[in-house]
């Protein structure tokens, strides 16, 4: 389990606040004939608000379908939001009209899932982690180009001889240590890595989340780390964000997250992994299937699958609440008491990851 959150300093270094992404598409004919109309709406995302202390690890969690990687790619500049706003170091990212400027895309880099879909297989592992600094003019010359894309090899683990190499002729956690060396070429201040382990065996797993974990400590990054896998979030978070159809149900220190969950959603995903050593508490089966974003169920959208659900929650959508310990739920039962081991509202307005830094 990790420690609390190490206090950072100054401004978070990465607020969203309100954010949507809604896409439009056409409706199935059936659909047509029976609602009438063209089209229908998919809410990926629906309006999160979230922050990110220098120098922290914030984790999104939450079912396939739920809009992490939409998220991650709204941050990254890779697709445009249809509301809301993205602020990277106090500065809006999320309206420059030609796409994020290239100091703040040099200062935000991502790793992806599939280290074999993101390498160019025709390329010398030299020339991809070359690429961005060719990008950003960051070398004097083809020689110090070299240097450092020797040093960048050393640093992932790799060899400076690699270079010469292929990525076919490399394992799956070698090309991922690729991948990594990439990213962090442009000195980047901010990672988003969405499924960064998740095509890797268990074993190697490990080692690429220590690697990022040391990298971390000796670069003072900041991750917004996007993983279905709830044992990985556990060892890499400072605060864990649970989304449930494109919103944000709770968002909590890691700790507090494991030892004390409160929205049902978040008791429904981390019983699905018993054996995390987290305190024994009474469980709230959660039956039905995840509702479809296209037409989400009034009011909480988690209602039908929840047990504590009453006719407040089938109406009203709730919001975050801010409670102890840095916590923030949106829940109706957890907010009235209704919830096992209810927490005490926190009489400031302070957000949370404010209070942190
Ligand atoms: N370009 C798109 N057009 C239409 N719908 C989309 C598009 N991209 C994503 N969606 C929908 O938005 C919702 C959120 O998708 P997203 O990929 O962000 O979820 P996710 O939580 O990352 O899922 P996974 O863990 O499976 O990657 C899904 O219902 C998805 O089908």
């Amino acid at each position: 389990m990790n420690a609390a959150p190490i206090a950072g300093t100054g401004q978070p270094l990465l607020q969203v606040k309100g954010l949507k992404k809604h896409f439009a598409m056409a409706k199935p004919f059936l659909n047509r004939l029976l609602e009438g109309g063209e089209q229908q709406t998919v809410k990926a995302v629906d309006g999160l608000d979230l922050e990110i202390p220098r120098g922290q690890t914030l984790s999104l969690v939450g079912e396939s379908g739920c809009g992490k990687s939409t998220v991650a790619r709204l941050i990254m500049g890779l697709s445009n939001p249809s509301g809301g706003s993205i602020l990277f170091d106090g500065a809006d990212i999320s309206r420059a009209p030609a796409g994020q400027p290239a100091d703040i895309r040099r200062r935000m880099q991502m790793i992806f899932q599939d280290p074999y879909a993101s390498l160019n297989p025709r390329w010398r592992v030299a020339d991809i982690i070359a690429e961005p600094l060719r990008t950003y003019g960051m070398c004097a010359s083809r020689q110090d180009e070299r240097r450092e894309v020797d040093r960048l090899l050393e640093f992932v683990g790799l060899n400076a001889r690699d270079g010469d190499k292929f990525p076919h002729e490399f394992s799956g956690g070698q090309r991922q240590r690729i991948s990594i060396a990439r990213a962090i070429s442009t000195k980047p201040e901010f990672l988003v890595c969405d499924e960064p382990t998740s095509a890797l065996d268990v074993s190697v797993q490990a080692q690429i989340l220590n690697l990022m974990r040391e990298m971390q400590r000796e670069l003072g990054l900041t991750y917004l780390f996007i993983s279905h896998d709830l044992a990985v979030v556990n060892f890499m978070s400072d605060w864990i964000g649970v989304m449930y159809l494109g919103r944000l149900v709770e968002v909590s220190p890691a700790a507090e997250l494991f030892a004390n969950p409160q929205h049902p959603y978040t008791r429904l995903l981390l019983d699905t992994i018993p054996d995390l050593g987290m305190s024994k508490r009474d469980r709230q089966p959660a039956a039905g299937e995840v509702p479809n974003p296209i037409n989400p169920p009034p009011g909480c959208h988690f209602h039908p699958r929840c047990a504590l659900a009453n006719e407040r929650c089938r109406s009203e959508a709730p919001v975050l609440r801010m409670y102890d310990g840095g916590v923030r739920a949106s829940c109706h039962a957890v907010e009235e008491g209704r919830a096992i081991e209810p927490i005490v509202a926190q009489a400031s307005a302070v957000h949370p990851l404010r209070a942190a830094v």
